[in-house]
């Protein structure tokens, strides 16, 4: 044991401190007449060295009250003075090592998300709980002397960060993470697709938050980024494909990303689902068996047809209900004579009853009196439909959807994800919000990566909340958005209609969106026809489409199914025309399609028009969430789908009587993008 000596003369002049010696425990201070021990652990910081006029003193800050040994030469006081302070930052280390590797550990899981950041500050502040005195340590302020392992060095560097460490350092750690996945996987997003990603794109596949928005335009390419961020996790080794869900809302969605995402040897077995199909295996799963879904829920036919059955019966068996139904219909120009078009009623009606059955009747106060009747005519439906499905045992997509959140919630379902992707954000509803927040509640690891595009929210009349996606971070909670801002699929003359267009309404997000493609000319084209000569100006553009690019795709599309042309109809311009590719859609339809060529028709004003000028939508209206201020708000948003169907050119067939108001906007100057054919 070295032993460290003061000035022979100490003694002399009466000075009590003689000598030390350091121990595995402390130092030991070799006084006049006792011993006194100061353990490591009573050093609150290393040593200080002071230089005397002669001789130097060394000033330990001890937690019992400091103590200066004195009269030390200058070859002893420096050797004291390293020794102390080599074990004493050993001796800090060790102690702190398991909490550096904690913290390590948290660290090395990838993007400093904000759980994440959140457990490194739990971890520091529980250590600073149980080690008192660690806590009062500023490591920031202290350097490390040399002779430290290199374990122990890190430890103590890492601590030094980590208690120095603020929100801007998080920051930087995200963007350094970003940084140096973006450079290790760049062959990866190069060769992925048949084009190589965008660097937004790139982006927004390796952001990796505990809740990610992708905001995008139409066309940006949000189903390569759902399958680029897939085929990255997998590649990047922080998942194996059986931690990803791909979530979309249709069947044919989560077919085409089932479809792409099998292209990759790496994320065939990736597992994508409806909502739908999502709590049927959650419901089965923890009961043991397939819920009973009612057929009513299932067909959109068999419900109208119930419904209107039911209006029917009830007409027949309460006159007064019966009476109360014809006066609200005549009110509303329904037909009444010779006897009611109940199917008709029950089609409007139906999503109001699937409205009533989500959120509740209405505040009455909120209704009018014309309304208030309206309800208590709609109210009866509700229940012989929920009446329905009790007695034969059935559940709907919504009661399967409700169920499986709550079993989510009591923890009998175990989530076996760790990333859940979701197609078409836009369009979620609050249930189904509700259920990805079970989900992600379940597993605290879980990262939920959502891609929508706010101007393309179409589906509020069933329940979809667009207020979601637009205040996504309000609900979820910490959260990172990115955007994708560039269009591959139509061009410049498209994009400035188009978005102009979407954004009169000042509550959609601001967007500028750049075009891959660019155009001189006008793309966008108004057709004045006459109603019943819709079909002849069809026959003609789709003519005209095939001698100048005979391949080409075009989709004709209107906002009803009724107002598209029948089979008989497509089966003949597809046998005139054979070169091209032609296909029909409602504009909900065609949500999520591209074709060179859009023919929209049926553009006139009135009840069946576009946009529908339909009172019937006004007790919906009360009962879904956040109504809309701006008029026709989310017509406008189906047309910029229609609109933005197109990668080459859009023709507008306006009634030549009463042309839509949409199209009256577009050709009324204010648009320069479009032309107007006589
Ligand atoms: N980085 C890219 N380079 C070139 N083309 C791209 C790129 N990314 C996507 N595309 C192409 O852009 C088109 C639109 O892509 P996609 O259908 O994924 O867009 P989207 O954002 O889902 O559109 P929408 O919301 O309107 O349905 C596709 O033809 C796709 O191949």
């Amino acid at each position: 044991m070295q032993i460290f000596r003061a000035h022979w003369m100490a003694p002399w002049f009466n000075h009590p401190f003689l000598a030390s010696e350091l121990t595995d425990h402390g130092v030991v201070l070799h006084l006049k007449r006792e011993r006194h021990s100061v353990s490591w652990h009573e050093l609150s910081a290393p040593p200080k060295l002071a230089q005397g006029r002669r001789l130097y003193r060394l000033h330990l800050y001890c937690t019992q009250g400091d103590i200066e040994l004195g009269w030390l030469p200058k070859v002893v006081a420096e050797s004291l003075y390293n020794a102390i302070t080599l074990a004493w930052f050993r001796f800090q280390a060790a102690r702190i090592l398991p909490l550096a590797e904690s913290c390590l550990k948290v660290l090395e899981q990838g993007y400093l998300r904000q759980s994440r950041w959140q457990q490194l500050q739990q971890l520091l502040t529980q250590a600073s709980q149980f080690e008192l005195q660690q806590a009062a340590i500023n490591w920031a302020t202290l350097t490390p002397p040399m002779g430290l392992s290199d374990r122990e060095a890190a430890a103590l560097g890492l601590m030094a960060t980590l208690m120095a460490a603020d929100d801007t350092w998080r920051e930087q750690c995200c963007a350094d993470y970003c940084q140096q996945m973006l450079a290790d996987f760049s062959d990866l997003f190069d060769s992925l697709e048949a084009h190589p990603l965008t660097p937004a794109q790139r982006l927004a596949c390796v952001v990796d938050e505990d809740h990610n928005l992708v905001l995008a335009g139409a066309g940006c390419g949000k189903t390569s980024v759902m399958t680029a961020r897939a085929a990255f996790l997998v590649a990047s080794q922080q998942a194996n494909p059986e931690d990803l869900l791909l979530l979309a809302f249709g069947n044919e969605a989560a077919a085409e990303m089932a479809e792409r995402l099998a292209q990759q040897p790496t994320t065939r077995t990736v597992k994508t689902s409806t909502f739908h199909a999502l709590g049927l295996m959650i419901l089965s799963k923890v009961n043991g068996h397939t819920p009973r879904l009612s057929p009513l829920a299932q067909q959109e036919s068999a419900r109208i047809q119930a419904f209107a059955q039911w209006l029917e019966q009830l007409c027949s068996e309460d006159e007064d209900y019966n009476l109360r139904l014809q006066n609200w219909l005549r009110l509303h120009r329904f037909q009444v004579v010779p006897q009611p078009d109940y199917r008709r009623v029950a089609r409007e009606w139906a999503p109001i009853v699937t409205a009533l059955k989500l959120y509740g009747e209405p505040e009455p106060a909120d209704l009018s009196s014309e309304l208030a009747e309206q309800l208590t005519l709609v109210l009866p439906l509700l229940h012989r439909y929920q009446h329905s499905l009790a007695e034969q045992g059935h559940i709907d997509f919504d009661d399967m959807i409700e169920q499986a959140t709550e079993l989510v919630r009591q923890g009998r379902f175990t989530v076996p994800w760790r990333y859940i992707l979701v197609d078409e954000f836009q369009d979620i509803s609050a249930p189904r919000a509700a259920l990805l927040q079970a989900l992600r509640d379940a597993v605290p690891e879980l990262s939920l990566f959502c891609v929508g595009d706010d101007w393309q929210a179409i589906y509020r009349f069933s329940g979809a909340d667009v207020t979601l996606t637009t205040r996504f971070a309000e609900y979820f909670g910490a959260s990172r958005v990115t955007k994708l801002d560039k269009t591959f699929r139509f061009n410049n003359q498209i994009e400035q209609v188009a978005s102009r267009f979407v954004q009169r309404n000042p509550e959609q997000l601001p967007k500028t969106l750049t075009t891959h493609l660019r155009s001189n000319s006008p793309s966008v084209h108004v057709l004045p026809v006459d109603s019943n000569s819709q079909i002849d100006a069809i026959s003609r553009l789709l003519g005209q489409v095939a001698a100048e690019q005979p391949q080409a795709s075009v989709y004709v599309l209107a906002r009803f199914r009724f107002s598209l042309p029948d089979e008989a109809q497509l089966v003949a311009w597809r046998r005139r025309f054979p070169s091209l590719n032609i296909a029909v859609h409602t504009l909900h339809g065609a949500k999520g399609k591209e074709a060179d060529h859009v023919i929209i028709l049926g553009l006139s004003r009135g009840k069946y028009g576009f946009p529908p000028e339909q009172s019937a939508t006004a007790l919906l209206d009360i009962l879904l969430p956040e109504a809309e201020t701006f008029l026709h708000a989310e017509e406008r948003r189906l047309f910029y789908v229609g609109l933005t169907r197109a990668r080459q050119q859009v023709f507008l067939l306006a009634d030549q009587q009463i042309p839509s108001t949409f199209v009256k906007e577009l050709s009324g100057g204010g648009y320069p993008g479009v032309s107007k054919w006589e």
